[in-house]
């Protein structure tokens, strides 16, 4: 019994395999796969249930439909690629096919097909339609993710203007792009074809903004890209051609790129990148001109163009086309700005340069801007107390303020000026209490500058003294108005009307004898019409219509100021406009700082200090001097440069206002100064030339004015001779001895006069003739250089030849020299001999070597001094 293996019979059917295998299993045969056997009658049953079962055949023609369908997107692509090439393409892929037809199921089932004729015709239609459908779903989604493109590059620069929302909308950008990319992972499992590979957001922005960018990725970035390509529509090239060749050039791409290709790729793209055109500066933006254009001479096109909204090179063009040649730095003069600045159809305005250190003008102009500002508001009335010695001033601020300053004063008397303020009927008053003794005059008259009144107590007891009539005087000069404050009305014998008889006479006229001079009697210890007083000084000052604008930076003049142990610096300040804050950096004078604590007069501390209220403030670098001006400044630098630089001129000015007394002013400093003694510091070679000088010279009388020698010494003259002739407002003697070089150049700074004599009697006639006013110097010996000793040689015949260095000046043969050993002359003469090397010289000058003999002289030693001198003649000064 022959037996035949399933594959057989299969092949006799005509039926695939599979077919076979399950009939048989459906009949119940023990058949596992195509190679099990059947018997004859296994087999025969088998064929006949074939030929019976006609739904057998339509099952396989159906299965091998839904085959060919499942297969075929390479085939279908194939078909469409067949259909394309050429007739011999063709007919070698049909030959290529019919080679593998055995050995291969599906291809198999395409050579049935072909063969068949039909079936492949019915499949083309469907394949159409399912390419169709890709290709639409494809295109779907590549603008799926152009948009998500799109949005990614969006948020991302949402996301550099709001950095602090970043990280949440790189979160929610991710979110999404990652629902939407489970989504589409989801849709393309179901998707037969080329799978499009997702692009990450990064790499889809790239590809957005920078299509040319280089393409570094090798793998998965070249087809993401390649696609974002052709969904943008731009960007086809030579290899990406036709969408139907879209998968072979992937493939290409993929697999058979090599090394070099892919170098010569980025290089190409790095070359293209360098090329283009390089991203244009951001331009200015136009902005329109000013009305005025607000210069400053020798400024540059650069600096213009600032003030104008312009570019240098615009304003360089410009003046070009004015016929001025001209760089962008190169500094302009008035009129070529002027000229520009008409050109443009604008005004040119020169900037005057401000010197921000004179506070006095900053301080006016405030005081100016004040008095014109729409913010002025009513302001207290800045009250001064004048009067003569023990009138009873203390006692009526004391009796206005209700408290007892007087029993606190140092000897009862008002040693500094104090400040305070009153209330009367919601009003303020502030009061300045200015000392009434003759000594502090000069203070009152610093108190009268800052007050818009003077209450002026005369005790009625007393009647007009002489600082009765001083205060009227300052009063008058700062033309402050005068209100008379007749005290001590209770004393027994008091004569208020004898006083103000008395008062008529400097012109104080009382209202009821038609004047226009308050006049109130007033008993400052009983407190009798204290309070009319008051109210007359409310009068007064509503008809001064006194106002401030408190809301400007604050101004203000020192009232009196202090070292204080543990405070430093404090100062007194009336605030005159604008308000005083806590930490407003201030100069003061010369001073500078920022308020640091601020009292007000009760000693309480405050934040702000509006106009005229009297505060106490620390926080200046030094002590500043009474009626300096307070100026606020907007900020510290600025308050410590012009403190500073006011402080540098201060002092500069200090030097040259000191006038020393010199032999040539003494005659009229004696007269200008009253001066009854003529101070001198006397230094001499020996002490019996000091002696007898001191003699001399003290002897001297013009006119009750006597020579007095604060000082005098043996040896050279030195620094501190120099200090202490010039605190002491003397000059210096030196006899038969030369300062040293620091003593002379600080007289020189200090402006000390120093006299260098070697003959007693000249300097006695000297000084005596200064005295008298008939100094008239006609001739003196001017020094013309100075020379050091540095060898000696001892030659018979000739003496002592002087091997000298000039440090400085010149010598010449006819120079008188002074020979000084330690600073003190050795001798005086001339010179008798001068070469330079062997030859004789006329002149020898600084840096140079010389030899010399001095006439009549040989004790010369290394380490000497020469001064070479000669006789000029000097014009009276
Ligand atoms: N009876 C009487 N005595 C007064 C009156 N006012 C002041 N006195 C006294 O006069 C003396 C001087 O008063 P002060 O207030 O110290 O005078 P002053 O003008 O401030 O004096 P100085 O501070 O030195 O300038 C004191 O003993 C007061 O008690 C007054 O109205 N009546």
């Amino acid at each position: 019994m022959a037996k035949k293996r399933i594959y057989e019979i299969a092949k006799e059917l005509g039926i695939s395999n599979k077919v076979v295998v399950d009939k048989a299993k459906d009949l119940g045969f023990d058949v596992k796969n195509h190679m099990s056997s059947l018997d004859d009658s296994q087999m025969n049953q088998l064929k006949g249930s074939f030929h019976n079962s006609a739904p057998a055949k339509k099952q396989e023609k159906s299965s091998k439909k839904s085959s060919k369908i499942k297969i075929s997107v390479s085939s279908i692509r194939k078909n469409e690629k067949n259909h394309e090439n050429n007739n011999n393409q063709r007919r070698n892929n049909r030959r290529r096919n019919n080679n593998n037809r055995r050995s291969n199921d599906r291809n198999r089932g395409q050579n049935e097909n072909r063969r068949g004729g039909q079936p492949r015709r019915a499949a083309k239609p469907a394949a159409r339609n399912l390419l169709k459908q890709l290709k639409q779903k494809q295109r779907v989604e590549e603008n799926s993710l152009n948009e998500q493109a799109q949005e990614t590059k969006k948020q991302y620069h949402q996301s550099l203007k709001h950095p602090e929302k970043k990280t949440e909308s790189t979160k929610d950008v991710k979110k999404t792009v990652d629902k939407k990319a489970s989504k589409k992972d989801t849709t393309d499992n179901k998707v037969i074809g080329p799978k499009i590979l997702k692009p990450s957001p990064a790499r889809l922005k790239k590809n957005n903004e920078a299509p040319h960018a280089a393409v570094g990725s090798k793998s998965k970035a070249a087809p993401a890209k390649e696609n974002n390509r052709r969904g943008n529509g731009h960007g086809r090239s030579r290899n990406m051609g036709k969408p139907g060749r879209k998968g072979r050039n992937q493939f290409f791409n993929r697999g058979n790129h090599s090394d070099r290709r892919e170098r010569r790729k980025r290089k190409n793209t790095r070359r293209q990148f360098e090329q283009a055109p390089k991203k244009q500066p951001t331009k200015r933006k136009s902005r329109p001109l000013p009305k005025v254009l607000v210069f400053k001479e020798g400024m540059n096109a650069q600096d213009i163009g600032k003030l104008l909204h312009r570019e240098p090179a615009e304003i360089v063009k410009k003046l070009f086309m004015l016929g001025v040649m001209t760089n962008q730095n190169q500094s302009l003069d008035k009129d070529t700005i002027e000229l520009l600045a008409a050109d443009y159809g604008i005004d040119a305005k020169e900037k005057v340069h401000e010197d921000i250190s004179d506070i006095d003008k900053l301080y006016n102009k405030r005081m100016a801007a004040s008095k014109k500002s729409k913010n002025q508001v009513k302001r207290p009335p800045v009250v001064t107390i004048m009067g003569h010695v023990d009138h009873g001033k203390t006692t009526l601020l004391d009796r206005l303020r209700h408290t007892h300053v007087s029993v606190h004063e140092a000897g009862g008397i008002t040693q500094k000026i104090g400040a305070y303020q009153v209330h009367l009927d919601k009003h303020l008053i502030t009061f300045l209490d200015t000392p009434g003794h003759a000594a502090f005059s000069n203070m009152r008259e610093r108190g009268a500058e800052i007050t818009d009144i003077v209450v002026l107590v005369v005790a009625a007891d007393d009647g007009v003294m002489p600082q009765t009539v001083e205060a009227i005087d300052h009063a008058r000069s700062a033309k402050v108005p005068i209100i008379v404050a007749i005290n001590k009305i209770d004393v027994p014998g008091a004569n208020p009307k004898h006083v103000t008889e008395q008062l008529m006479k400097y012109n104080l006229i009382p209202e009821k004898y038609g004047g226009d001079t308050i006049f109130v009697n007033i008993s400052a210890k009983t407190g009798e019409n204290v309070e009319d007083l008051l109210q007359m000084i409310l009068l007064q000052a509503d008809v001064m219509e006194l106002k401030a604008d408190p809301k400007q930076a604050a101004i203000g003049t020192v009232i009196e100021a202090r070292l204080s142990r543990g405070r430093g610096p404090v100062t007194d300040v009336l605030v005159q406009q604008g308000t005083l804050h806590d930490g407003d950096p201030i100069v003061v004078g010369d001073r500078f700082g920022k308020v640091r604590v601020m009292t007000n007069d009760r000693g309480h501390q405050v934040e702000k200090a509006t106009p005229s209220m009297p505060v106490e403030i620390t926080g200046l670098n030094d002590v500043p001097e009474s009626a300096d001006k307070l100026v606020v400044f907007n900020d510290e630098k600025t308050a410590r440069n012009v403190g500073e630089q006011r402080a540098q001129q201060a002092l500069q000015k200090s030097r040259e206002n000191v006038q020393h007394v010199t032999l040539d002013n003494l005659f009229d400093t004696m007269k200008k100064e009253n001066m009854k003694e003529v101070d001198i510091v006397l230094k001499a070679d020996v002490q019996g030339s000091v002696e007898a000088l001191q003699q001399s010279l003290e002897k001297i009388e013009v006119k009750g004015v006597r020579v007095n020698i604060i000082h005098s010494g043996v040896g050279a003259i030195n620094e501190s001779d120099v200090t202490l002739a010039g605190a002491s407002n003397a000059f210096i003697i030196g006899f038969d001895v030369r300062p040293t070089a620091t003593a002379k150049s600080q007289a020189e700074e200090d402006g000390v006069d120093i006299r260098l004599y070697s003959i007693i009697y000249k300097a006695i006639d000297d000084v005596k003739a200064a005295m008298q006013g008939m100094l008239e110097p006609t001739y003196e010996n001017k020094v013309t250089g100075n020379l050091t000793v540095r060898e000696t040689w001892k030659v018979s015949k000739v003496g002592t030849i002087a091997g000298a260095f000039v440090d400085s000046g010149y010598i010449t043969r006819d120079s008188g020299v002074n020979l000084i050993r330690d600073g003190v002359v050795v001798y005086k003469g001339k010179v008798a001999s001068l070469k330079r090397f062997k030859d004789d010289v006329k002149k020898v000058k600084q840096g140079l070597d010389c030899g010399l003999t001095i006439d009549g002289y040989n004790d010369i030693k290394i380490g000497d001094q020469i001064e070479a001198f000669e006789k000029q003649e000097v014009k009276p000064k």
